[in-house]
């Protein structure tokens, strides 16, 4: 029988990287205090290996871990797993799906996001999120010999590469692939990368995987919607993602459109469309496809399987409802400075959040793992300011945003503004390409660095990262800047 009526000093609610570092936070810096961590899924994520490259670059693994092992490592935090179905925050209470009702003090919001899709409801319309909808798609693709993806971000950029035995039809609304993180340029330096054989993944072996019992569900009883965590790194090098197809790796794109609708083979013949079939994609011709899509330029596509990799859409159901919450444009929870949201003592980070300060010039939100961790480290540390009556500054990885990642095999750092977001076209940029080896690309303004691009093992992300910090004047400097020859390290020493 879970226990009605829970009273702690602190509540968090959300088992991904925002939440449990926000509840370990927590316990580090007030280890007399209770603390309630209240998440629907069954495994929480916990960073591991985490590594301070530099000022803001860092780098860390994610692993799911059964919530037993953070209530050892952290005793004063008590994990719940439940789904939290209302607050009433005049109250300063949480109610949840197991009908316990949680009083706080302070309370934090980290319940992620849910993956925005495409118009039109399709069994065969997916968004990837969490360990549940991986395997959907997994066992998915595993009979399919087309596939669609949607969307220029993140996940797409990784699955156009990962994706084998399966033709992969890439529609993105931009004239460049990636867009979401990386400019033109370096999409071209890419593109040869896309119909090319992946690289053999090292083995992972660094990561511990759990499972919650035999074809078990990973979450709590709930209204069936609520997500489990986001993914974490690695979420597709180590994982099948085959389909059925004698290819081994092709992908057709099409530039410059987007979806207008999804239909079934009757939706297409009763209005009359004559669906296309790529010549690129000769293999995989089919007369009869589960599923068709047209598009902004009148063609229309017949696939398996469509992947809308469209975005995220932060997830604020229960806690909006009844609730004072002032909302941003992109629907997520306000946050001031302190990660303050507009409701009295409750607090909010990662993909949930929208932050609403005045930002400092050379960070900018993405809904990434980084910002989430740092998020919740920060929202941890502002609670137990509030609660003490004390100050605290903004910390220093709100200066300048800093990205790592990897894209076709690539090692990608991104620093500042990297594509020169919001500077119109007063900018000047510096570039230094070695093809299959290397980009980079470094946006300057007023003479001073305010962001970059490295794509490959340049080494230089900590002297960049230094010069954008420190608003260095680069005139004098800037022809030498990226010259092969001369070692910047030296040369700003
Ligand atoms: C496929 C994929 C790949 C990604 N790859 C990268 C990458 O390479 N690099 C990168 O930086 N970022 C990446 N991201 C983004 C990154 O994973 C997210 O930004 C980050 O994990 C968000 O963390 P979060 O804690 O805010 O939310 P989430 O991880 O979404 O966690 C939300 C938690 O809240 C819980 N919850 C939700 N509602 C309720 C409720 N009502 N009651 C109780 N619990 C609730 C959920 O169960 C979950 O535990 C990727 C995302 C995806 C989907
Ligand atoms: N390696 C990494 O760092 C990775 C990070 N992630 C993160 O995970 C989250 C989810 O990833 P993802 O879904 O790829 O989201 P992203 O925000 O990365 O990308 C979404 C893409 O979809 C496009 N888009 C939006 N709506 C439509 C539409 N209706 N039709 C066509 N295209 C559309 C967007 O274009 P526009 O921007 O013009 O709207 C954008 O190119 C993101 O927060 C992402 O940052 C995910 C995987 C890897």
């Amino acid at each position: 029988m879970a226990e009605p009526w829970i009273k702690a000093r602190f509540a968090v609610v959300g088992g991904g990287i925002a939440g449990v570092t926000c509840a370990e936070t927590l316990a580090a810096e007030c280890p007399d205090e209770s603390i309630v961590l209240i998440t629907a899924s069954a495994l929480i994520k916990a960073v591991t290996n985490y590594q301070k490259v530099s000022h803001t670059l860092e780098t860390f693994d994610v692993e799911e871990r059964p919530s037993a092992q953070v209530e050892s490592e952290c005793p004063s935090v008590q994990v719940l797993h439940t789904v939290v179905t209302s607050l009433e925050s005049e109250k300063k209470i949480l109610h949840t799906a197991a009908g316990q009702q949680i009083s706080y003090d302070k309370l934090c919001i980290c319940t992620g996001g849910r993956p925005k899709l495409i118009p039109g409801q399709n069994q065969n319309v997916i968004g990837i999120r969490d360990t549940e909808s991986v395997k959907e798609f997994q066992r998915k693709l595993s009979k399919a010999t087309r596939v669609m993806i949607v969307g220029n971000g993140g996940i797409a950029t990784e699955l156009v590469y990962e994706v084998e035995g399966c033709d992969v039809l890439w529609i993105i609304k931009d004239r460049s692939i990636s867009s979401t993180f990386v400019d033109e340029g370096a999409g071209q330096f890419f593109l040869p990368h896309l119909n090319e054989e992946k690289k053999e993944a090292a083995p992972t072996v660094k990561r511990q995987k759990y499972t919650v019992g035999d074809g078990g569900s990973t979450e709590a009883q709930g209204d069936g919607t609520t997500l489990g965590g986001a993914l974490g790194p690695d979420w597709a090098t180590c994982r099948q993602m085959k389909g059925s197809a004698p290819v081994s790796h092709r992908v057709h794109v099409e530039y410059n459109v987007e979806v207008t609708r999804v239909m079934t083979i009757q939706e297409v013949a009763q209005a009359g469309l004559n669906p296309l079939e790529p010549e690129s994609l000769a293999t995989s011709m089919n007369s009869e496809w589960p599923v068709y899509v047209e598009l902004t330029n009148g063609q229309v596509y017949g696939c398996d399987l469509v992947v809308s990799a469209t975005g995220v859409a932060p997830h604020t159901d229960p806690f909006l409802s009844g609730n004072s919450f002032e909302v941003a444009e992109d629907g997520g929870l306000k946050v001031n400075d302190k990660l303050q949201t507009s409701v009295s003592d409750v607090f909010a980070a990662g993909d949930v959040c929208t932050a609403s300060w005045e930002r400092a010039d050379l960070w900018l939100q993405m809904r990434l793992w980084t910002q989430a961790r740092q998020m919740g480290c920060y929202a941890a540390r502002s609670m137990v300011a509030a609660v003490k009556g004390e100050i605290i500054s903004l910390d220093i990885c709100f200066e300048l945003f800093a990205h790592v990642t990897k894209f076709f095999g690539y090692k990608v750092v991104l620093l500042g503004l990297f594509n020169a977001q919001g500077l119109g076209n007063d900018y000047e940029l510096l570039l230094r390409v070695t093809k299959g080896e290397e980009y980079v690309k470094v946006v300057l303004h007023d003479g001073r660095l305010v962001g970059a691009i490295l794509i490959g093992e340049t080494d230089m992300e900590e002297t960049l990262e230094n010069l954008a910090l420190n608003r260095t004047d680069l005139t004098p400097f800037k022809d030498h800047l990226l010259d092969p020859a001369v070692d910047i390290d030296d040369f700003f020493d």
